[in-house]
């Protein structure tokens, strides 16, 4: 069985209160995209990992597709080992959420294979111990989410009349430290109302707290912004942490432009 995980950009971002468990409560709108990975799983004398592309770091045995696979099967004795092959194509740390696809998306998959029977509910509770945005990935449609991201309500929100430019500069910026550089406070705008108004309005009333801090941190990634405006975005924002900049134009109006070369674009026409 093969299945194609699939990244994800965050529309508004705003970090509301620090939690007494160390993490944050988060606002924000999470959005699928069309940059995925592929992953794929056959029964095997024994559990197996490999995997192409983008080299992912860490041993096989702290990859995101194994522990989704532990965590099931402690749980249901019909998981059976399988050997898994990961093909990597979303570019990682890098605000896209392409560890957390990985993983959602093998608790679907061995759900499926071994018909496990479980409910979304419950694949979203396995998921979320996972990782905190790895519980959007279960139902993989525009949901507002709020706690550390695992509380969803789907939105009806479509931007296939729209399309979208991904430039990945290639810079990492910790999630952790990140989230240590905010003071979290309520949004100026309800994320939720403002999410559903015209994209033209977004400049003025949706944002990622996260901007702030990391861009003055790496200017570069203001300077793409800006550059994205230029260029005739109708909205711009970095996704999540970082660094990955999003860019919302007119449907097939992206703009013919030479970025650096150390940058992965991907256009969604
Ligand atoms: C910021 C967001 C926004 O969508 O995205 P990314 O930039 O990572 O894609 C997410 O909240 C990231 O979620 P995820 O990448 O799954 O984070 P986790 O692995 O659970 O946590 C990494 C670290 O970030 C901090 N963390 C994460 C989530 C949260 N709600 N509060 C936190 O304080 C914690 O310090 C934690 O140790
Ligand atoms: N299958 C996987 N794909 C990508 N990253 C993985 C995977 N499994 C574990 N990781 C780890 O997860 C972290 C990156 O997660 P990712 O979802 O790509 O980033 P982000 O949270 O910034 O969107 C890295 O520390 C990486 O080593």
């Amino acid at each position: 069985m093969v299945v194609f995980p699939n990244c994800k950009i965050n529309l508004g971002l705003y970090v509301t209160n620090k939690r007494p468990d160390g993490f944050h409560d988060l606002e924000t709108v999470f959005y699928p995209v069309a940059v995925q990975d592929a992953l794929e799983i056959l029964t095997a004398p024994a559990l197996h990992f490999t995997s192409t592309g983008i080299t992912v770091p860490g041993n096989s045995a702290d990859n995101l597709c194994i522990k989704a696979f532990e965590l099931l099967q402690r749980d249901y004795p019909a998981v059976q080992p399988v050997q898994i092959h990961l093909h990597k194509h979303i570019p990682i740390g890098a605000g896209l959420g392409g560890g957390s696809a990985d993983a959602a998306f093998m608790l679907k998959l061995l759900d499926a294979k071994f018909q496990l029977g479980l409910s979304e509910e419950q694949l979203i509770g396995y998921a979320a111990q996972l990782g905190s945005d790895c519980a959007f990935f279960i139902p993989n449609k525009p949901c507002y989410a709020v706690g550390r991201g695992e509380i969803l309500t789907p939105l009806s929100l479509d931007l296939s009349g729209y399309s979208l430019l991904l430039i990945y500069p290639g810079i990492h910026v910790n999630t952790g430290w990140a989230f240590k550089q905010l003071t979290p406070a309520a949004p100026q705008h309800a994320l939720k109302t403002a999410i559903q108004q015209p994209v033209e309005q977004w400049k003025e009333i949706v944002s990622n707290d996260f901007e702030a801090p990391v861009f003055a941190a790496h200017p570069e990634l203001a300077r793409i912004k800006g550059e994205l405006y230029g260029r005739g975005a109708i909205y711009a924002t970095m996704s999540g942490s970082g660094s990955t900049m999003v860019g919302i134009y007119p449907k097939n109006v992206l703009p013919d432009m030479k970025w650096d070369n150390k940058y992965s674009v991907f256009e969604i026409k």
